[in-house]
C-alpha cells in the first residue's frame, strides 16, 4: 500500500512538473522576452493582495519599476512570466506600440478583469467589449460638446468661491488644509454631479441624499478602495457576516439607490421639459440621444443607463481628483513654476476679473502644469488589452532596430503609463516637473488619456475643470508645502508625493497637507 507521504510526494511532483511545463510554454509564447519572473500573474487576487517586492507584483509594481523598465530588456516590450499560477503579461513603454494596440483596426480588446471592475451595475461605455461599445459611445457622445466645457468652466469657478467662502480661506492670512486629496475629491465629485447630472449643490452639503446613513461620496470611497476584492471575489462573499464585507455590500446597494433616484427624477421631468432647458448636462443630452435613437433596438435600457451614470460619475471623479491633487502638490514644491503660472494668469486677466471660458485657451502654462502633473502621476496607471486574434506587434530594441513580435490570441498586454511617462526617450529628465515641455509642439503627447476610438471622452471636461480651479487658486493664494524641521522641498516631494501613493480605481499621492497663503 502506498504511504501518505508517497502520495503527497507524487502529487507535489506532478503539480511542480505541470507548473514547469506551463512556465516553459508561456516563455516560448512570449518569445523569451526579458522581464520579471514572478510566482503569480499580476491578474490574480493573490498578486493584488501581496506587497510589491522583487518577487511579487502587488498594486505598485509598475510605479516602483517606472525607471527600471529600460534596464530590464533590450526591447520596448517586456514580459512578466509567472512560474506558479496565472497568465503571462506583456508590458510596453512605447507610445508607438500603444497606438498599434489602441488604433482603429486593432486585433485587441478590453480584458475581462478591467471590464468587471467597472461593471458593478452591468455593461457601460467603459466596461464593454468592442461589439457592445459603439451604441454606448454613440448615445453618450453628444453630451460632450464645447457648450459643456463652458458650463464646466463656470461651475468650477462657482465651486471654487463656494469652497473658500464656506471653509473661511480668506478669513486668515494662511489656510492650512489637512488633506488636499479630500479637497480635490470633493471638487471633482461636485463638478461631475453638477455638469454631468444637473444636481444643484452647495459646498457644505453632501452630493445627493443620504441613504442608510451613507452619502454618494462615501459610497464611492468604499467602492473604489474595495475594487480589487469586488473583481476577484464572488458576490455572495459580500453577504457574509463580517463588518467590512457587509459595508461593501451596503455601499453598492446605496449607490444603486442613489443612481436610480437620479434617473427616475430626470425621466419624470419628461422629454419636452428636458429639451427646453438652456443649460444641458451630460445626462440630459444622453437621455435625449437615447430617445432619438433611430433604431429602438439599439437604445439603452434603464439598467444600461444606470450603469452609464455610475461609470460617468466614477470616471469623472476618480481621475480628475487625483490629477488635481498631484498638480497642487507639485506646484507647492516648485515656487518658480507657480510664479510663472501666476504671471500668465495676470497677463490674461490683468484687471483682477474672473477668467471666462474664452480666456481658457490662453492659459497654456497653467494647462501645461496640469498635463505635466498627469505625466508624473498618471491618474490611470495602465491600459490592459487582450489579443482577440493571433497578431503581430512591431517592437523596437534599444539599439533602434525593429522586430516583429508574434502575439498569440488571448495574450494580455498592459500599456504601462508609468513606463511611458518616465521614458527618457520621450521626456528628458523624466523625474523633473517641467511644464514647459508641454508648450513645445514636438513633445510626445503620450497616451495618458488613451488613444484611438476609445480615447477618453472626458479629456476636455477634465482640462476645463482643472485649468479653472488651478487658475483661481494660483491667482489668489501662494501654495506652500508643510515642511518638517530642516526638510527641503525635494525631500518633501519624496515623502508626501512620490513616496506615498495608492493605486485603486485611480492612481495618485495619498493624503497630504498644504498651506494656502493669501496673496497681497
Ligand atoms: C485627468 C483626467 C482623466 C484621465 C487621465 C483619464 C484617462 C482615461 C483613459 C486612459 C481612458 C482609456 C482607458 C482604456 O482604454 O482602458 C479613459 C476613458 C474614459 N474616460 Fe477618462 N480620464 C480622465 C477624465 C475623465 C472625465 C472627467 C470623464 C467624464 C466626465 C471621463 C470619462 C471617461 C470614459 C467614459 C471613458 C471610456 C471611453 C470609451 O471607452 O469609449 N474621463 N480615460
Amino acid at each position: 500500500m502506498l504511504s501518505w507521504t508517497l502520495i503527497a510526494l507524487i502529487t507535489i511532483s506532478g503539480w511542480a512538473i505541470s507548473c514547469l511545463i506551463t512556465y516553459r510554454r508561456q516563455l516560448a509564447d512570449v518569445q523569451y522576452l526579458a522581464g520579471p519572473r514572478h510566482p503569480f500573474s499580476p491578474f490574480t487576487l493573490v498578486a493584488a493582495l501581496l506587497p510589491t517586492t522583487d518577487w511579487t507584483a502587488g498594486l505598485l509594481m509598475n510605479w516602483v519599476g517606472r525607471h527600471a523598465c529600460k534596464s530590464l530588456g533590450l526591447h520596448d516590450v517586456i514580459a512578466l512570466v509567472p512560474f506558479i499560477s496565472g497568465r503571462s503579461v506583456l508590458y510596453t513603454r512605447s507610445v508607438e506600440v500603444a497606438k498599434q494596440i489602441l488604433g482603429h483596426k486593432s486585433d485587441w480588446d478590453k480584458v475581462a478583469e478591467q471590464v468587471d471592475a467597472l461593471a458593478l451595475f452591468g455593461e457601460n461605455l467603459f466596461s464593454s467589449y468592442r461589439e457592445g461599445w459603439q451604441r454606448h459611445r454613440r448615445i453618450a457622445g453628444p453630451g460632450f460638446k464645447p457648450k459643456l466645457y463652458e458650463q464646466v468652466w463656470n461651475e468650477s469657478i462657482r465651486t471654487y468661491y463656494e469652497m473658500i467662502r464656506t471653509e473661511g480661506w480668506l478669513a486668515r492670512e494662511s489656510y492650512l488644509h489637512g488633506d488636499v486629496t479630500a479637497m480635490t475629491s470633493k471638487i471633482a465629485l461636485y463638478l461631475i454631479a453638477s455638469c454631468g447630472f444637473g444636481m444643484s449643490l452647495s459646498w457644505d452639503k453632501a452630493v445627493g441624499e443620504q441613504i442608510k446613513g451613507m452619502t454618494l461620496g462615501e459610497c464611492f470611497h468604499i467602492v473604489s478602495s474595495s475594487i480589487y476584492a469586488q473583481i476577484f471575489l464572488p458576490k455572495w462573499v459580500f453577504r457574509l457576516p463580517f463588518k467590512t464585507l457587509r459595508k461593501i455590500h451596503q455601499a453598492n446597494f446605496v449607490l444603486e439607490s442613489i443612481l436610480l433616484g437620479i434617473i427616475e427624477r430626470r425621466k419624470a421631468d419628461g422629454a419636452a421639459n428636458r429639451k427646453e432647458r438652456a443649460e444641458k448636462d451630460v445626462f440630459t443630452l444622453l437621455l435625449d440621444a437615447n430617445e432619438d435613437e433611430a433604431d429602438r433596438k439599439n437604445a439603452l435600457t434603464d439598467r444600461e443607463l444606470l450603469s452609464d451614470v455610475f461609470l460617468l460619475l466614477v470616471a469623472g471623479h476618480e481621475t480628475t481628483s487625483h490629477a488635481l491633487a498631484s498638480s497642487l502638490g507639485l506646484l507647492a514644491c516648485n515656487p518658480d513654476i507657480q510664479e510663472k503660472a501666476r504671471k500668465e494668469i495676470i497677463s490674461v486677466v490683468p484687471d483682477g476679473c474672473d477668467p471666462t471660458f474664452h480666456d481658457s485657451e490662453r492659459f497654456l502654462y497653467v494647462q501645461a502644469c496640469f498635463l505635466e502633473a498627469i505625466r508624473l502621476f498618471p491618474s490611470v496607471a495602465g491600459i490592459p488589452q487582450r489579443a482577440v486574434a493571433d497578431t503581430i506587434l512591431h517592437i523596437s530594441a534599444d539599439n533602434g532596430t525593429t522586430t516583429d513580435l508574434v502575439v498569440k490570441r488571448d495574450q494580455y498586454i498592459v500599456i504601462d503609463l508609468f513606463a511611458i511617462s518616465y521614458n527618457s526617450s520621450y521626456y528628458p529628465d523624466p523625474d523633473q516637473y517641467i511644464p514647459e515641455r508641454w508648450l513645445d509642439p514636438t513633445t510626445e503627447q503620450g497616451v495618458n488619456f488613451g488613444a484611438g476610438p476609445r480615447i477618453c471622452i472626458g479629456r476636455k471636461f477634465a482640462l476645463s475643470e482643472a485649468t479653472a480651479i488651478l487658475a483661481m487658486i494660483i491667482r489668489d493664494f501662494t501654495i506652500e508645502p508643510v515642511l518638517r524641521e530642516g526638510e527641503t522641498l525635494v525631500q518633501w516631494r519624496l515623502r508626501c508625493l512620490d513616496g506615498s501613493v495608492a493605486n485603486s480605481l485611480g492612481f495618485g499621492p495619498t493624503a497630504f497637507p498644504l498651506r494656502f497663503k493669501k496673496r497681497g
